[in-house]
């Protein structure tokens, strides 16, 4: 599939997330490109219908790119709970577990998931897969990068410590912390793999998602429209 078609497929699912949204709405605003066309197309709606919504950004990226569509913005703290939101993700299995962190914005992903009610996941196909099994991102205060790799061996998995495109050096996040890529191969218990990183002592977040599958609908972008996934 070309570049061109994926982002359309994207687009897709993206438009079809944000048409659940609905006048009054506090929505979760997620990272990456899929979740974009759903930023793009709520901000049409806002200057189209008139739609009133409040966006709680994930990232840096999505609350730039929510206020550039008129969207507006206010912070996680500001708000008691978050009705919708909408998210991409890198892998889905078949339980709805998730890996996410590609953008590696998912440390404020994961916290605006909990506060949220509802969970629209957006992706192309190539992101549904029986069992995980893309290596995980993990956010890693940089003090204690050396030794977290290390244990991340012990447990397994082989970590990559993600470089900047167009920096040189560690990606940092935004939350001033690094990020490692950690290869498991197939992941058989993705919610202990997930308590056994996130009780590794420097690590900020882990990128497997677990505990959100109740609240979680898939929609799947395709070229012939889009397919929605309930468990
Ligand atoms: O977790 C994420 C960012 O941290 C993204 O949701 C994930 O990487 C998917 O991105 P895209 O929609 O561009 O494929």
């Amino acid at each position: 599939m070309s570049k061109q078609d994926n982002l359309e497929i994207k687009r897709v699912a993206g438009v079809a997330a944000a048409a659940e949204v609905q006048d009054g709405m506090v929505i979760g605003l997620g990272t990456g490109s899929t979740a974009h066309y759903a930023i793009l197309r709520i901000g049409e709606r806002v200057r189209e219908e008139g739609l009133s919504v409040v966006g709680v950004p994930t990232s840096y990226q999505s609350a730039m790119r929510a206020r550039a569509a008129g969207i507006r913005v206010v912070d996680l703290a500001d708000v008691d709970a978050i009705d919708l939101t909408i998210d991409g993700a890198d892998q889905v299995d078949a339980a709805f577990n998730l890996i996410k962190g590609g953008g590696a914005a998912h440390t404020r992903e994961k916290c605006v998931a909990a506060a949220s009610k509802r969970i629209i996941t957006v992706v192309d196909p190539s992101k549904l897969s029986e069992q995980l099994n893309v290596p995980v991102p993990v956010e890693v205060v940089p003090y204690a990068a050396t030794l977290i790799a290390r244990q991340v061996e012990a447990l397994g998995g082989v970590p990559v410590l993600r470089e900047g495109v167009k920096k040189d050096g560690p990606v940092i996040t935004d939350n001033g912390n690094f990020v490692f890529d950690c290869d498991f191969g197939t992941i058989a218990d993705p919610a202990g793999v997930e308590a056994q990183l996130n009780a590794l002592p420097g690590v900020l977040t882990c990128g497997i998602f677990t505990e959100f599958a109740e609240k979680i609908c898939v929609l799947v972008g395709e070229s012939s429209g889009c397919r929605t996934l309930t468990r």
